[in-house]
């Protein structure tokens, strides 16, 4: 039986995913955290957790080094909630056009008032439409790709940002986006702004004064990626001067509130029901396949190595990538008279995985043995439950 502790709110569509080998949050002892956006910065990690699914795409709440060290598998699940922000950033695109905020809230202040009389004497409340307008998608994954390709649709005219975009996402987007070289020539003279890039030290402040000032007058600003992405007290800056004409974020921050030219959503950009369900049904599959089998596709902080397990026994050794494991790992298993029927190893920085499958269980003291050996992190033995 595998224990999986979870945090948040996570969709009961991943919990029911998991076989009837596992049971959840029975225990703080887990083999597996299947998580959202918990921080993890200041946690203890349990001696026998093996794996974190982080079911939604940001990682920036799991402290990969931390979690590295200790010989655990982080993954996220990208893109399983993508649909889900790109159709709020395109209702935020119509919502900051036509002041709908704004104009909600003097209905609802004036509900028993003859609200056409205003419309024939106030301007205020005139919008503009996004047929025609440019909108600048910087980065352009999962969530900018189709904010970027659906923003065309209504007929905008769009331009992406993204200098690190991977052949594989460059396929999903619309050769009618415009691809601009840097940051600058992307958001000169668009009118709407939107950021889509995850958060990391360089990322971090990727929106501040200077870029708020290189924009256009009255552009619409808008940050569904992270706090801090956008610098807040800059945009408020700009906001003030006019030069902004509004910022809706999903990340709220003292300064943003009370303002009518702000509009704060409450970390809501993935929360679908199907987007939760994506999530944490890829987050169950990617647990149950590495406690499984030992395979690896797409984890944050290994290398990929996926081998066909075909033999009753398996070995799994996380280590650090410099010359000789394999060799020092090989000698370990020939002095215990242990035949390798198949190993196979890969690299990712400075981290290197290998599987060896063998047809007799490994001892304990064989494996206490590779342990000790000096830059391995993590070795487990698993049985094939087939
Ligand atoms: N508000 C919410 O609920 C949600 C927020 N997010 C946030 O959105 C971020 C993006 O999500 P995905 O598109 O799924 O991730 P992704 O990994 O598919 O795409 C991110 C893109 O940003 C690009 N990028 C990185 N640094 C850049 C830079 N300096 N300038 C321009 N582009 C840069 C990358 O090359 C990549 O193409 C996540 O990391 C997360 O922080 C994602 C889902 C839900
Ligand atoms: O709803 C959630 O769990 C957060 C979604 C998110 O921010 C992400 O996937 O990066």
């Amino acid at each position: 039986m595998y224990n999986v502790k979870t945090y948040n709110a996570i969709s009961p569509a991943g919990i029911d995913h998991l076989s009837n080998q596992y049971q959840v949050n029975k225990t703080d002892d887990a083999d597996a955290y299947l998580i959202r956006s918990v921080d993890l910065h200041e946690a203890d990690f349990p001696k026998q957790l093996k794996v974190i699914a982080r079911a939604g795409a940001g990682f920036n709440n799991i402290p990969l080094d931390r979690v590295t060290e200790a010989g655990i598998a982080a993954f996220n699940t990208p893109g399983s909630n993508a649909n889900a922000v790109k159709e709020l950033v395109i209702a935020m695109l119509v919502a900051s056009a036509r002041h709908m905020f704004a104009v909600t809230n003097f209905s609802a202040q004036h509900i028993h008032a003859d609200i056409s009389l205003m419309k024939k004497t106030d301007d205020r409340f005139k919008g503009t439409e996004l047929l025609g307008k440019k909108l600048a998608v910087i980065g352009l994954g999962h969530v900018g790709s189709l904010v970027a390709n659906a923003a065309r649709e209504l007929g905008m005219k769009v331009v992406g940002f993204d200098p690190f975009l991977s052949s594989d996402a460059a396929w999903h987007i619309s050769n009618q986006i415009e691809r601009a070289d840097s940051m600058k020539a992307a958001i000169k003279d668009a009118d709407f702004v939107t950021v889509h890039v995850p958060k990391t030290a360089e990322t971090t402040g990727l929106i501040g004064a200077e870029e708020i000032k290189a924009m256009k007058d009255g552009v619409h600003l808008l940050n569904y990626s992270r706090l801090g992405i956008v610098d807040n007290q800059a945009a408020v800056n700009a906001l003030d001067a006019k030069h902004v004409a509004s910022y809706i974020t999903d990340f709220g921050e003292d300064v943003l509130f009370n303002r009518e030219d702000v509009v704060v959503t409450p970390h809501i950009g993935g929360s679908t029901e199907e987007a939760e369900a994506n999530g944490s049904i890829r987050g169950a599959n990617i647990i149950m396949k590495y406690l499984e089998t030992g395979n690896v596709k797409g984890a944050l902080n290994l290398p990929d190595l996926n081998v066909p397990f075909n033999t009753p026994f398996r070995l799994t050794l996380i280590h650090q990538n410099i010359p000789n494991m394999v060799g020092q790992i090989a000698t370990k298993l020939a002095n215990n008279d242990l035949n390798i029927e198949g190993m196979s190893n890969a690299a990712k920085d400075k981290i290197a995985y290998t599987i060896i499958d063998l047809d007799e269980e490994p001892t304990e003291d064989l494996v206490d043995a590779l342990t000790q050996i000096n830059s391995i992190i993590r070795v487990r033995v698993i049985k094939n439950q087939k």
